[in-house]
């Protein structure tokens, strides 16, 4: 990774070669390169790494079906309004909390989130979020991969969101790793990521857009300062990044995805249809350990 030249606004590294996705089918997953984006934050270039058409469709559609059942149940979700991104989720988000705040969160909303997997059994549930194979991929290398911890009190396993446009992109561009700050006040075990990846389960695929956009900059605190992005990475002007090199993938039904989400990206506007992703993010805390958190 390098810096580049950018507009005045923008600094940060960014790949220096084939910046770029790659993808495999389901029979094929390359644990490679899931352990590549976690440990180093590029796979060859690519930052984002798509398993295709991973899980099945009746998993998705009792996901889909038990995700709006709790949110009209509860009146949109577990996530309050904090006033930048609007969203239908169930499952807690560490955004803006430190981890006491979070884990406290994580246990309000742990009945919702057991409910979520109604009807689903833990085989096709290891399918959506291929947990066992990244604890044997990480444990081969001498890693340990598990659920973040606060005070003993596990973090989410997974968090599903349906992301409310504002008629210009679903969810504006930012990076996650800019919440990390909220962490380090109270010593929560992610604040020491050294970039934060984001895997999401493309439950539900809009008819049209909604398609991820990352972009070739990993910003810096100097970046975030200069923008009013400090502890929040939200959101990057979209005017700022015309001229930056971007890719857009197209995520089909089912689709599974990590992403070094410490690189600018989005979600394109939902034209037609909607859209249901089931996220969490991982981050390597210490050579021998690799944590999860939602
Ligand atoms: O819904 C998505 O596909 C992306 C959400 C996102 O920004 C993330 O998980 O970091
Ligand atoms: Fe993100």
């Amino acid at each position: 990774m390098s810096s580049g030249t950018l507009v005045p606004e923008l600094s940060g590294s960014q790949i220096e070669k084939s910046f770029s996705y790659y993808e495999t089918p389901a029979g094929e997953v390359d644990v490679e390169a899931i352990r590549n984006i976690v440990t180093n934050g590029h796979h060859e270039g690519a930052v984002v790494y798509v398993v295709r058409d991973a899980f099945s469709p009746e998993a998705a559609t009792s996901i889909v079906e038990n995700f709006d059942r709790l949110t009209q149940r509860t009146g949109g979700g577990n996530r309050q309004d904090d006033s930048y991104v609007k969203t239908h989720q169930i499952g807690a988000t560490q955004f803006s909390y430190s981890g006491e705040e979070y884990v406290r969160e994580v246990i309000k909303s742990s009945s919702e989130s057991l409910e979520l997997f109604d009807n689903v059994s833990q085989e096709e549930l290891e399918r959506v979020f291929l947990t066992k194979l990244l604890e044997k991929t990480f444990a081969e290398q001498g890693v340990v991969f598990r659920g973040s911890r606060y005070k003993n009190i596990s973090g989410g396993f997974a968090t599903l969101r349906r992301w409310l446009d504002n008629g210009e992109m679903a969810l504006h561009p930012h990076d996650d790793t800019a919440q990390l700050l909220a962490a380090v006040k109270d010593d929560y075990e992610i604040a020491t990521s050294r970039h934060v990846v984001s895997f999401n389960a493309a439950v539900q695929v809009a008819e049209e857009g909604g398609e991820l956009v990352v972009w070739n900059l990993n910003p810096d605190d100097d970046c975030r300062a200069g923008l009013g992005l400090t502890g929040t990475g939200y959101p990057y002007p979209i005017g700022t990044l015309t001229g930056l090199e971007s890719f857009t993938v197209e995520l089909g039904p089912r689709d599974v995805y990590f992403l070094n989400a410490s690189f600018i990206h989005g979600v394109a506007s939902v034209r037609k249809g909607q859209r249901l992703s089931a996220g969490r993010f991982i981050g390597q805390v210490a050579d021998d350990l690799v944590v999860y958190w939602t």
